[in-house]
């Protein structure tokens, strides 16, 4: 590494240091809410039984000290303030330290809501024409699986992610193995920052502190070195092979979107080059990881349940080609937004994963809730269990049970509200949800019409219980030979 650059993560590192240590000492508000003392194995083995007992002795607004730092947790009554009240509450601050990314986002406040906003305007509005794009991904990559028989389908699920979002954000002359392997590595290690390995680490659990210092540098010099030097020059030979000049034509990816945007008198300079690097990033870490995890999730939860085969595969009969047995990418879209069992399925899934802590706000101030305050500069989660396995929002809510979301209790898996949170909740929940459901939707197809999902020993093993969605399970995966005729 050059001198600079040895400057910049030394200054940077120690400056994270000294706002974490700043956090810590404040003093805290004299009616803070009751500190709990949780032991260790019981937060990372079991959080459920540990939060919500607690929650319910102390509650309704605990606070825990976890990995060092002091957390506050609030039960359902309280999680619509937290997620709601964006000017007490805030979203970015959680997320640069969630991600521990406070140096770089205190001089680029803008980039949360820039991200947002791309997927806002410069992919949800075009994800029909999308979906036929990156459908012939997951089809391909199904078929190889599918030879293989026993599947890693973490890997499967992450590399065809990786691939559809190579097309949707650079465009199809991107997809070669090279850009792909940098865009997975770039996805993992982003997402290892955010803590979510750091469970099964000793010095995560210890000395969360060094371990976030040692995993920034690592990542610093490995895939995001590696995004730049790879992926970098062929962006740059793109942005400066021509003018951006908005209203000329419509952007055939996000890079062009980001590009007319950008522009300046139509022509992209390296500042706008470097922050456009950032936020594809950015865009990378939010898209791939979490939906590949999903994807994990409902195929398991399919091989378990094969009593749901038969539905789930009628509603893609019509738009299977009846001669290579392929999913048909033309009018896909369509068949993703009538698929009522596939759709009420994944919803399904996704309400009893089992996560506890997935999102947070960060206080913005000396916050006032309930009879409580709670200090400025702390991460506070709505226990996710207490919206998602609550009997006065689901009844008998350990069940699963797909059904519950037809007929007059329809729901699509991607409607947010207080009652279910795993796209989180308000002005900063997901806006990738769609693309993320209808590709889970296309990769479950591209498996199912060809192939019955079955797990050894019909179980599978779940990895971190604080990280469920983020972690996948652990199983063995066997893809058997099924044909329509
Ligand atoms: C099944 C897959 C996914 C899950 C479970 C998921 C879940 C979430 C959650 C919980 C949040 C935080 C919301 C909050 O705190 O209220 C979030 C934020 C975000 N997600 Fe997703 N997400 C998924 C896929 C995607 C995809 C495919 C994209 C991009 C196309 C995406 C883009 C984003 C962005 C940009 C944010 C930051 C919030 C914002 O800028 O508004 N996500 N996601």
């Amino acid at each position: 590494m050059s001198p600079t650059i040895n400057y910049v993560y030394a200054a940077s590192l120690s400056l994270l240091l000294a706002i974490r240590y700043a956090v810590r000492r404040r003093k805290l508000p004299e009616n803070h809410p009751p500190i709990v003392d949780m032991p260790v194995h019981e937060m990372f083995n079991n959080p459920r039984e540990a939060y919500e007992n607690a929650l319910k002795e102390h509650g309704p607004v605990i606070a825990v000290r976890r990995k060092g730092i002091l957390e506050f947790i609030v039960d359902e009554s309280l999680s619509q303030a937290v997620l709601t009240s964006d000017q007490s509450f805030s979203f970015e601050e959680a997320m640069a330290q969630v991600l521990n990314l406070r140096p770089y986002v205190s001089f680029f406040w803008s980039f949360f809501a820039e991200i947002d906003q791309l997927v806002q305007t410069g992919i949800n509005p075009r994800l029909s024409t999308i979906f036929e794009q990156i459908c012939p991904v997951f089809v391909r990559n199904a078929d190889k699986a599918i030879e293989h028989r026993t599947v890693d389908m973490f890997e499967e699920a992450h590399s065809s992610i990786a691939e559809a979002m190579i097309v949707l954000i650079f465009g199809e002359g991107y997809s070669n193995e090279r850009n792909i392997k940098v865009v997975i590595e770039v996805a993992t290690d982003i997402a290892g920052l955010t803590g979510m390995y750091q469970n099964s680490s000793t010095l995560g659990r210890h000395f969360p502190t060094i371990w976030a210092i040692v995993t920034w540098v690592k990542v610093s010099c490995t895939s995001i070195r590696a995004f730049f030097s790879i992926i970098g020059p062929q962006v740059w030979r793109h942005v400066r092979s021509r003018k951006w000049v908005p209203g000329d034509e419509k952007p055939a990816s996000v890079l062009e979107y980001l590009s007319y945007k950008h522009a300046k008198n139509g022509r992209i300079g390296f500042t706008s080059f470097l922050w456009i690097m950032s936020l594809l990033q950015g865009l990378i870490f939010a898209s791939v990881h979490q939906t590949a995890s999903v994807v994990v999730w409902v195929i398991f939860e399919i091989a378990m349940r094969p009593e749901y085969l038969k539905a789930l595969r009628e509603e893609v009969y019509n738009h299977v080609d009846p001669i290579t047995h392929d999913l048909d990418p033309s009018n896909v879209g369509d068949a993703i937004q009538k698929a009522v069992w596939l759709d009420s399925f994944i919803r399904e899934v996704m309400r009893t994963k089992g996560d506890t802590l997935a999102i947070c706000r960060m206080t913005t101030g000396d916050i006032n809730l309930g009879k409580y305050t709670l200090p400025k500069g702390h991460l506070v989660f709505p226990l996710a269990t207490l919206t998602h396995l609550n009997p006065a929002y689901h009844p008998e809510p350990t069940v699963f049970r797909p059904e519950r979301w037809h007929g007059e209790n329809a729901r699509p898996a991607v409607m947010s509200s207080i009652s279910y949170i795993p796209f989180g909740f308000g002005r900063w929940a997901c806006p990738g949800r769609i693309l993320a459901v209808s590709e889970i939707k296309m990769i479950v197809w591209s498996i199912i019409v060809k192939a019955t999902p079955r797990l050894e020993g019909n179980e599978y093993k779940i990895v971190d219980p604080l990280n469920v969605t983020s972690v996948p399970p652990e199983g063995v995966l066997i893809l058997e030979p099924f044909s329509f005729s």
